[in-house]
């Protein structure tokens, strides 16, 4: 009992396929952490596995987990995430944010984070390199630039696609699909782009990053290929993710949250 009062109590927004692997290494234990509850959209559909887990979490609306949380972890779609956020931080408590790109949207969010005295941390998530890029960022970057390759059933449906009528279905050759700023490729590609974001925010913001978006069917893993030129460095990094169940999310996504979650209790830190 004494022990479980001093843990940091952990709550998880969206049990998809990021929300779901987080949940369940929680519950496996991370130093220092509990998982006390969790939200879905229909709660009924998790109840099964939830109540198969060591200690079933409780299942609250979005709206009231930073009551009984001391760190929330946002993995639900990018339209909930003020819903999520504001309480947490409003409170001077913590939310890891994935939907990265719902930050651009809600900028002040942070502004209320600093009000309070809360915090909002972006895993690397399904990038590389944001190490390199902060460290980087601590000088000047005079450049930094995304590439996105993805097979065809991680961009079907996306806003910009639709928008401007392009055809992905079908393709046999990569077809560069968008080219622009990250504020803008977040705003275009939603549930694709929050590495851009990532990067932007990283970095040098989300109107000097710019971002290349390829549907490629000759590719089956998500690739993101980073190029950043700075006063202390140049360097350029690939990762090709292997999908989820969701074709949107690679699968260390989930992995990249469990290690930062795992880091804030660590005795041993290694990364920035
Ligand atoms: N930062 C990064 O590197 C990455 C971020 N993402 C983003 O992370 C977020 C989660 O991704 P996935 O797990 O792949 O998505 P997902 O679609 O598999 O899961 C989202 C879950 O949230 C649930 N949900 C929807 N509304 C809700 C509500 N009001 N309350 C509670 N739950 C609700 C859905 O039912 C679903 O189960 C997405 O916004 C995605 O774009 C995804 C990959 C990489
Ligand atoms: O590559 C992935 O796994 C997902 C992705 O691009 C993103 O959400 O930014």
């Amino acid at each position: 009992m004494a022990d479980s009062k001093a843990k940091t109590r952990v709550a998880v927004a969206g049990l998809g396929a990021i929300g779901a692997d987080v949940v369940k290494a929680l519950d496996r234990g991370i130093d220092g952490l509990m998982l006390v509850a969790v939200s879905a959209s229909s709660p009924e559909k998790h109840r099964g596995w939830l109540a198969e887990l060591k200690t079933a979490p409780e299942m609250v609306p979005i709206e009231q987990l930073a009551e009984v949380a001391d760190i929330v972890v946002e993995c639900a779609p990018s339209k909930v995430v003020r819903a999520i956020v504001a309480p947490v931080v409003e409170r001077g408590k913590t939310a890891v944010v994935l939907s990265v790109g719902a930050l651009l949207q809600n900028e002040d969010l942070v502004d209320l984070a600093k009000t309070h005295g809360g915090q909002i941390i972006v895993p690397t998530g399904a990038l590389i390199g944001l190490d390199a890029v902060t460290a980087a960022a601590v000088g000047t970057i005079h450049s930094a630039k995304l590439v996105t390759r993805k097979p065809v059933a991680g961009l079907v449906g996306a806003p910009h696609l639709v928008e401007h009528d392009i055809k992905i279905e079908g393709i046999t050759e990569p077809l560069r699909v968008f080219e622009g700023s990250a504020r803008d490729a977040a705003k275009g590609f939603p549930a694709n782009l929050n590495v851009a974001v990532a990067l932007s925010l990283a970095g040098i913001g989300p109107d000097r990053t710019r971002v290349e978006i390829w549907a490629d069917p000759t590719v089956t893993r998500n690739t993101h290929r980073i190029e950043v030129d700075s006063d202390s460095a140049r360097f350029s990094m690939t990762i090709e993710n292997i999908p989820s169940e969701n074709p949107k999310t690679g699968r260390i996504t989930a992995l990249s949250v469990i290690a930062c979650l795992r880091k804030l209790r660590a005795s041993l830190r290694v990364g920035t």
